[in-house]
């Protein structure tokens, strides 16, 4: 049987527990739903705040929502804490058909029976509310809406929702402001803003400086709900830019240079703005015995991977050596999820970089923490390859032209040239194809394949 139910002790009684059996429904289905896999058995209310009157034509709630979920049976069937979500639930008499895709269902009971739930976000009037929310600074119950003290956030700007695959929600304001809604939610100090904001005191113009930020204050704790930026119109991301270019047969390395170049100015004034430190011996062995351990975990989650883990363990094992032998590394705060695509380039030929969340399923904690920066590196590196094996069209020594182009611009740009460290540059690449596997398993089983042949390769150490 499932157990909880939404607690319905908020304002209006009964709304979120009528809409309890529709989230069972909709929530798993969402792309940005983290717990793919494994059975909800049911919600607890965090906190919800009422944003337009459930009885009037257009009712609108913020809900931050607990997911309980169940352990796959390989994991002991047990209950899980359960990950918690930003909705933003919209209720009507009936959807008009620019909302089919947004429908979550009808409500058979409670205040809204009768009605249309749905998620507000697709909605333009839900969406000028959180911006007309952040430009007056607004609180509303827990909720509070922060406009950077400069800028200037103009009245009634039209909203449209991305419909890009994302880990988030983003609407864009009359590409003028991207304001990204973030749906799994933790307390706690969230790069995605800390990073930007840094950066921009720093005065690096490479990331879109936060023009606001949404959070809700609750029991003592601040939720990082929302972070608006500037748009960059007219802008391409670096995956399609290097697709199109492939699929000409074109060679991408200038860009690539450009992009190492960007990349290394980031870093710059991350360690510049952020604390940096040097891993010891001490912590150089965890850094190893971290890879290990989740490239374990992986392997026992997809069982493509189980016959290539001795070969790919030889990585972390090297990398442990090294740190034995007394080498240490400067370690400072980085992007932690570092892609093609979140790499834009602007129609005057400027890269930028976007999403400082890190990797959404680690504890915000351990994405803090300072990391050798090469750990980025290694993530565009791993993506030149992504793109090469995803082309249709198949161009010899693409991906390695590129990867060759990107280390030369970050040495070129102050960076230091991750060639000349290939035990932890091999350590973390084959550190983030274990992620690939795991994450393509969990959401793009299709994709698969490509990381797998990356751990093929690395599973092979190159002759001494
Ligand atoms: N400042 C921006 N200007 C233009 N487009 C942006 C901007 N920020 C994000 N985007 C677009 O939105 C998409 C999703 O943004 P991102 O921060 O990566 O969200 P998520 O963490 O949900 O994946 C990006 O791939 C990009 O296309
Ligand atoms: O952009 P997100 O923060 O949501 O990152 C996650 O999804 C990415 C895919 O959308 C995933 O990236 C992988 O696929 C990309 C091509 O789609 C490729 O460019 C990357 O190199 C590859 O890692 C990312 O790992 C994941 O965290």
């Amino acid at each position: 049987m499932p157990e909880a139910v939404i607690r319905t002790d908020t304002s209006p009684p009964g709304l979120l527990a009528s809409l309890d059996p529709l989230l069972r429904e909709w929530l798993p289905r969402q792309r940005w739903f983290a717990g793919k896999g494994r059975p909800v058995t049911g919600f607890s209310l965090v906190a919800a705040t009422e944003l337009l009157p459930a009885d009037s034509r257009l009712g609108l709630h913020h809900v931050l929502v607990r997911a309980h979920q169940r352990h796959t049976p390989a994991g002991g069937g047990a209950q899980e804490p359960g990950d918690c979500y930003q909705l933003l639930i919209g209720t009507r008499e009936a959807l008009p058909p620019r909302l089919a895709p947004a429908l979550i269902g009808h409500v058979t009971e409670g205040p809204a029976a009768g009605r249309t739930a749905y998620d507000a976000l697709y909605d333009t009037r839900p969406a000028e509310v959180l911006l007309e929310a952040l430009r007056t600074r607004a609180r509303i119950g827990g909720l509070r809406f922060e406009r950077a003290p400069d800028d200037v956030i103009r009245a009634g700007l039209v909203p449209r929702l991305m419909t890009a695959e994302q880990s988030n929600s983003s609407v864009v304001y009359g590409d003028t402001f991207i304001l990204k809604v973030l749906r799994r939610i933790v307390p706690g100090v969230n790069p995605d803003l800390e990073l930007p904001l840094a950066l921009a005191r720093e005065g690096c113009p490479r990331v879109p400086a936060p023009a606001g930020w949404m959070v809700a204050d609750l029991a003592g704790r601040t939720w990082v709900l929302g972070v608006l930026q500037p748009y960059l119109q007219g802008a391409t991301d670096g995956w399609e830019l290097a697709l199109r270019e492939l699929a000409k047969g074109e060679d991408f390395a200038a860009e690539a240079r450009a992009l190492g170049r960007a990349t290394a100015e980031v870093h710059t004034a991350l360690a510049r703005a952020l604390p940096t430190v040097t891993l010891g011996h001490a912590q150089a062995r965890q850094l190893a015995d971290g890879m290990t351990e989740r490239l374990e975990a992986a392997a026992r989650a997809v069982p493509l991977l189980r016959s290539y883990a001795p070969g790919l363990r030889t990585a972390f094992t090297a990398l442990a050596d090294l740190a034995s032998e007394g080498r240490a590394w400067s370690a400072q705060r980085v992007h932690g999820d570092l892609h093609l695509g979140q790499c834009l380039r602007s129609p005057d030929g400027e890269w930028s970089l976007i999403d400082f969340e890190g990797e959404p399923a680690k504890p915000l904690a351990e994405r803090r923490l300072p990391q050798p920066a090469v750990r980025d590196v290694a993530g565009m590196l791993r993506s030149f390859d992504y793109a090469a094996h995803s082309a249709d069209v198949r161009v010899p020594g693409w991906a390695e032209s590129c990867r060759a182009a990107y280390c030369t611009g970050y040495a070129e740009a102050g960076g230091h040239d991750p060639r000349t460290d290939p035990v932890l540059l091999r350590a973390y690449e084959t550190d983030k194809a274990v992620y690939e596997v795991l994450y393509e398993a969990r959401h793009r089983p299709e994709w698969l394949e490509v990381p797998l042949a990356a751990v093929r390769r690395l599973s092979v150490p190159e002759p001494a």
